[in-house]
Formats: structure tokens, sequence, C-alpha cells
């Protein structure tokens, strides 16, 4: 009985926030692992990256459409990663099966998105490289009206992502928030985290971290105190405040689960 209980609580000393459904887990791979990674993400051959207009990405597992999964087997470099993720986590109900590897430059994001309906609504995220600051919105039909970007990058993602445009009264229980994402952390979010709120990573080299719901477990030494060399950034957020600075790429590993798949494209 000890050992179940110890499962069904193995994630809550990584709640971070008021959405109980959002994990933080700091230092999740080591140093080594690191490098390992991202020397084998470089090394795949650069037809594997798939350009979109603001950022550039790998596909791992086959190719999601609408009927689901054309499942490729993810190599062993990867499984290593996502039978780790399973197990520690819980959360996933079979094996984790597409990786989606995301790579950002300092002025580089991703607009607020909800991941498309092909997925089990887990996902896990793995960072590498640069400290960025993902940001939570709750959906406009919920919360306060949803910030929209302009150019629509959906059309070029290799998965469905919803945008939500209503507009409606914001409720008090959904408010937006922030994560920061540490190089070697594993964000995992599920349920109201995962369907009630669009995330986001804003293209700017400087972020502010004053929503982030986890600056407690973030070193002092990757964050300052607004100045007025970040007048940009000021602009842009419009308000002063904590901040990081991007300096350097982020590669992230977008690991979930498409329940339905399939072997061969003629069988769909
Ligand atoms: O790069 C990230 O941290 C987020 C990626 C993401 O949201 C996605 O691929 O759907
Ligand atoms: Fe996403």
């Amino acid at each position: 009985m000890e050992a179940a209980e110890a499962g069904k609580n193995q994630l809550d000393s990584f709640i971070v926030g008021s959405v109980p459904t959002l994990f933080y887990i700091p230092d999740f791979i080591t140093n080594k692992e690191e490098e390992l990674l991202l020397n084998t993400i470089y090394n795949a051959p650069m037809s594997k990256w798939k350009l979109l207009k603001n950022r550039r990405l790998q596909n791992w597992g086959g190719v999601v459409h609408e009927k689901g999964l054309l499942a490729q087997d993810l190599p062993p470099w990867l499984t290593k990663i996502t039978e780790r993720i399973s197990e520690k986590s819980g959360l996933f109900p079979s094996a984790i099966n597409h990786v989606l590897i995301n790579e950002y430059l300092p002025n580089q994001g991703i607009m607020p998105h909800q991941d498309g309906s092909a997925y089990y609504p887990s996902v896990a995220i793995l960072s590498l490289g640069s400290p960025v600051v993902m940001d939570f919105t709750p959906h406009s039909s919920l919360g306060s009206r949803t910030e929209m970007i302009e150019n629509n990058e959906s059309s070029n993602m290799p998965h469905e992502e919803l945008m939500q445009m209503n507009s409606g009264e914001p409720l008090k229980e959904y408010q937006p928030f922030s994560v920061i994402l540490m190089s070697r952390s594993l964000l995992i979010f599920k349920d109201k985290a995962y369907s009630d709120y669009l995330h986001g990573i804003k293209d700017s080299e400087v972020q502010l971290i004053d929503k982030s719901v986890n600056i407690s477990q973030v070193p002092g030494a990757v964050w300052s105190e607004g100045g007025s060399e970040d007048k940009d950034d000021v602009k842009q957020n419009g308000k002063e405040g904590k901040y990081i600075r991007r300096t350097v790429t982020r590669i992230s590993l977008t690991c979930r689960v498409v329940t339905k798949t399939h072997k061969n494209l003629f069988k769909i």
C-alpha cells in the first residue's frame, strides 16, 4: 500500500503554481546527458530539420495527421529519455511514441497554442540550452482575453494547433502565469493545464519572469533586475521587473503519446 501511495503522489512535490496538474522537475537529466543529446540532435542529417517561419524542428516517431500517427520507432537515444519520463511521471497511458524537437534562437518563440487533438492530453517538455519563459494564458472563454500573434504559423506545423480567439469575462480562477524552463529541466502538464490554457514563448531575447511560478527554484544568477538598458523589453511587455536574457540557442524535446497509430499508410 505504501508503494501504491508513493506512486500516486510521485509528482506532488514538483507541482508549481496554483494549477495542480503542472509539474516542474529541475535537473531531470545530467550535464553529460544534455551534451550527448545536443550532439546527437545536431549530428542528424540536415534534411531532418523542418524549417518554419520562426524556428526549425525535427519530428521523431512518425508523421502525425488527423487519423493518428503513421508510426516509426523512436531511436534508442530518445527512448532512453522517454522511458524515464513515463516511469518517473506515471502520467502516460502507453509508451511515449512521438517527440518533437524544437530549436529556438534567442529571439524566437512559439505562439500561444493548444496542442492538437491527436495527442493524449499529457505533455512532457525537456529543455536544453538557454533558459526560457513559457507563458500560460487561459482560453479566452475562461479567462482574460487571449493575446494573439499575427503570423499564424500553424499551417507549417506538423500537428494541429488550435487557436482560441473568442473573448469573454475573466474568471478569477483562471489567471495567466509563466514557468521558467531551465536547461535540463522537465515540465509536465496535463488535464486543466493542458486543455484550459494556451502555452507559448515570446519571441524576445529578454523575458520578464515576474509571473513565473517557479522563481524560487531558479538560481539567482540566471536573472537580473530591470534597468535602463532593457527599454525594448519594457516597451514590449509594458512594465519593468526581473528578467532573463537569452544569449544562446534553446532546444526542447516535446514528448507525447499519439493514441491512434498506423504502421502502414494503406491500412488507414
Ligand atoms: O518548445 C517548447 O518548450 C514548447 C513546444 C510546444 O509547445 C509544442 O511543440 O507544441
Ligand atoms: Fe505545445
